[in-house]
C-alpha cells in the first residue's frame, strides 16, 4: 500500500501537473496544514474529513464568487497542499454562497488595469486549470447555483459534476456574449466534457443551459434537489474511491495528459495572447457594456 500511495504522489502528479518545482516551496505550510485539517484563507475555505480522505473546498468570495486574482491564487495554493497531501484522494469543490458556483473570471480584473497585470491574471487562471483539470484526485464538482464561463470551465475539469435542480441555474461558456473568446484549452476543456458538435454550437452562441437542458447532453452528470447537492457528492466520492488509486491514476492522464501539455507547451505565448487581446479598446469597451447590463439587471 505504501508504494501505491507513493506512486499516487509521484509519478502521474509529474505527467499532469507541469509545475514540478512548486514541491520544495510548499513544504513549510503543507507541515503546517498535517496539524491543522481545516484551513482557510480568505477566499477558500477546506474542510478536511480524515476518516475519508476527502476534502470539501469552498470557494467563498461573495456575492458571486468572481474568481480573482486573489481568490484563484489561494486556490491553487490549497489545491496543491491537497495533492502532496497522502492522506487526501478526493476533492469536492463547491461554493459557500447560496444560489452561485461561480460566476466566473472577475471582470474587473480585466477591465481598465496595466497589461503587467492581465498577464498576472492569466497565469492564475492557467495555473488555476493545470492544476485542477491535471489533478491526481478525484475530484468532484457540487454545483449549488449558477455557473457562467470560468465558473463552468472549473467544473468541467472535475471527474464528475452534481448540480442543483432548478432551471433557475445554468452553466455554460458564455463568452462570446461578453464579446470576448474562450480560449483554445476552454474549448479543448467542453469538447473533453461533451464532444466536438455542441462544443461548436455552445462557443459560438455562447450559450447558457438551464441545470436540466445541461444534464440532456452531459454537460453536468447528475441533477439533485439544491439541500442534497453536498450529501449526493459525498456518496459520489465514495463510489470513485472504492476503485483502487493507482489504476485510476494511471488511466486519468490518459485522456487528460495531451490536452494539459498543449497548453503547458504554450502558455507564454498564450499570456502574450489574452493580454494583447484584452487590451483592445474594442474589447475594453464590450466588457464595460456587459458590465453596465449587468448593475442594470438590477434596477
Ligand atoms: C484572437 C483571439 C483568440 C483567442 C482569445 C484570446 C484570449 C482570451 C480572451 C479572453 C478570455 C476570457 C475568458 C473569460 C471567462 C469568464 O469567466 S468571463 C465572466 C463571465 N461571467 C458572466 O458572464 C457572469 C455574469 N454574472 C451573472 O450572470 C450573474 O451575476 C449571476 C447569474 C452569476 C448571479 O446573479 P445574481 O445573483 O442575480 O447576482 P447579480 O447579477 O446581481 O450580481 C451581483 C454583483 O456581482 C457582479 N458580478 C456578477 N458577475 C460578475 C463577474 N463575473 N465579475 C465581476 N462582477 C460580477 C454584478 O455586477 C453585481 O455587482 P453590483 O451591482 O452588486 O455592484
Amino acid at each position: 500500500m505504501a508504494a501505491l500511495a507513493v506512486l499516487r504522489r509521484s509519478a502521474p502528479a509529474r505527467l499532469l501537473s507541469g509545475t514540478l518545482c512548486v514541491h520544495s516551496r510548499v513544504l513549510a505550510p503543507w507541515r503546517q496544514y498535517q496539524s491543522n485539517r481545516h484551513f482557510s484563507n480568505d477566499k477558500i475555505l477546506v474542510e478536511m474529513d480524515e476518516s475519508t480522505g476527502v476534502a470539501v473546498m469552498k470557494m467563498k468570495n461573495p456575492p458571486v464568487n468572481g474568481l480573482s486574482l486573489e481568490l484563484l491564487t489561494e486556490f491553487s495554493i490549497s489545491l496543491e497542499k491537497l495533492e502532496i497531501d497522502r492522506g487526501c484522494r478526493g476533492l469536492i469543490l463547491t461554493s459557500a454562497s447560496p444560489k452561485v458556483f461561480s460566476a466566473g473570471l472577475d471582470i474587473t480584473e480585466m477591465c481598465g488595469k496595466s497589461a503587467e497585470h492581465y498577464a498576472a491574471f492569466w497565469k492564475a487562471v492557467q495555473e488555476m486549470w493545470l492544476k485542477l483539470f491535471g489533478s491526481n484526485m478525484v475530484t468532484i464538482a457540487a454545483i449549488n447555483g449558477s455557473s457562467p464561463a470560468g465558473g463552468c470551465l472549473m467544473a468541467m475539469c472535475c471527474d464528475y459534476r452534481i448540480m442543483a435542480d432548478s432551471p433557475k441555474y445554468a452553466i455554460g461558456l458564455n463568452e462570446t456574449q461578453l464579446g470576448i473568446v474562450a480560449p483554445f484549452w476552454f474549448k479543448d476543456t467542453m469538447t473533453h466534457t461533451v464532444g466536438s458538435r455542441v462544443t461548436e454550437q455552445s462557443l459560438q452562441l455562447g450559450q447558457m443551459y438551464p441545470a436540466p437542458a445541461a444534464l440532456k447532453f452531459g454537460l453536468v452528470d447528475q441533477l439533485v434537489p439544491e439541500d442534497k447537492v453536498q450529501i449526493t457528492a459525498a456518496a459520489a466520492m465514495a463510489q470513485w474511491l472504492s476503485v483502487p488509486d493507482h489504476a485510476r491514476q494511471i488511466t486519468k492522464p490518459m485522456i487528460r495528459k495531451p490536452i494539459v501539455d498543449r497548453l503547458v507547451k504554450q502558455r507564454e505565448a498564450d499570456i502574450d495572447n489574452f493580454v494583447s487581446f484584452i487590451s483592445k479598446e474594442s474589447i475594453q469597451k464590450s466588457l464595460q457594456a456587459y458590465m453596465d447590463r449587468l448593475k442594470q439587471k438590477k434596477q
